[in-house]
């Protein structure tokens, strides 16, 4: 049986953190952010949609989507938010599910599927558990800050945006807190791996 396991927190909580200590182990980490780039490549049917309702001034001069200028956009706007979620996440959520059965097929012991909207887009019917990757509210700034430059108003509407994280705790099955170093970090996924693989 493999156990398909929900990795989720909040933007820069330490997702891509954790999943690469994953993969270190040998467990394949299926990532939703890289899928979702992926489908919105040049010509792809979500790239159509989403040039179709946002206009052609979200492209860059190669024709690629400018991340840059769409994600200002939705971060500031709940609507369109929610109109991009609309044309990405059913995509998203196909190729991820290919992605679980190929792992299924191979008999591996677990497949860890890394979705930060996991809770947010009622995912969790698709995991047979949930595991948060937990740090306050203000590291979880202060680390968004610096890894991206963003202001505090760009770091907080990007944060505002997603379900706050004390409120994911109550929703996950397992809890990793973030707040400390990266060793401590690493010991306790390597305790829980033990405890549940
Ligand atoms: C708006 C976009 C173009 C900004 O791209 P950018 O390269 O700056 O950010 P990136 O994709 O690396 O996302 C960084 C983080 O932002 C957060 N985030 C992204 N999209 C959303 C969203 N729709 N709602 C809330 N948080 C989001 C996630 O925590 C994610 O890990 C991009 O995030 C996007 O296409 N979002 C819609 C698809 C989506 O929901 N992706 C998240 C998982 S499926
Ligand atoms: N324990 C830690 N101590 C110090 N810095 C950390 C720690 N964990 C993560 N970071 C840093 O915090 C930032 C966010 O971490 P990471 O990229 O893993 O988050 P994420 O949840 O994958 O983000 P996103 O949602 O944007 O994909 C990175 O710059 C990372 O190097």
């Amino acid at each position: 049986m493999t156990i398909v396991i929900g990795l989720t927190g909040g933007i820069a909580s330490g997702k891509s953190t954790i999943s690469s200590m994953l993969q270190e182990k040998g467990i394949r980490v299926v990532d939703a952010d890289h899928i979702a780039r992926v489908v919105v490549e040049v010509g792809e049917p979500a790239y159509n949609q989403i040039v179709e309702e946002f206009g052609i001034e979200i492209l860059k001069e190669d024709k690629t989507i400018n991340r840059e200028k769409l994600g200002t956009i939705i971060f500031s706007d709940e609507n369109k938010r929610q109109t991009l979620n609309s044309i990405v996440h059913p995509a998203v959520r196909k190729e991820m599910l290919k992605q679980v059965e190929e792992e299924k097929n191979k008999q591996s012991n677990a497949v860890v599927l890394d979705i930060p909207l996991l809770f947010e887009s009622k995912l969790t019917h698709i995991v047979d558990k949930t595991l948060l990757v937990y740090v306050d509210q203000e590291t979880q700034m202060k680390r968004l800050m610096k890894r991206n430059g963003y202001n505090e108003e760009e770091a907080k509407m990007r944060m505002d945006s997603q379900l706050p994280l004390y409120e994911k705790r109550e929703l996950s099955d397992y809890i990793i807190d973030n707040n400390g170093s990266i060793e401590s970090t690493k010991k306790q996924l390597n305790d829980l791996l033990e405890k549940i693989l």
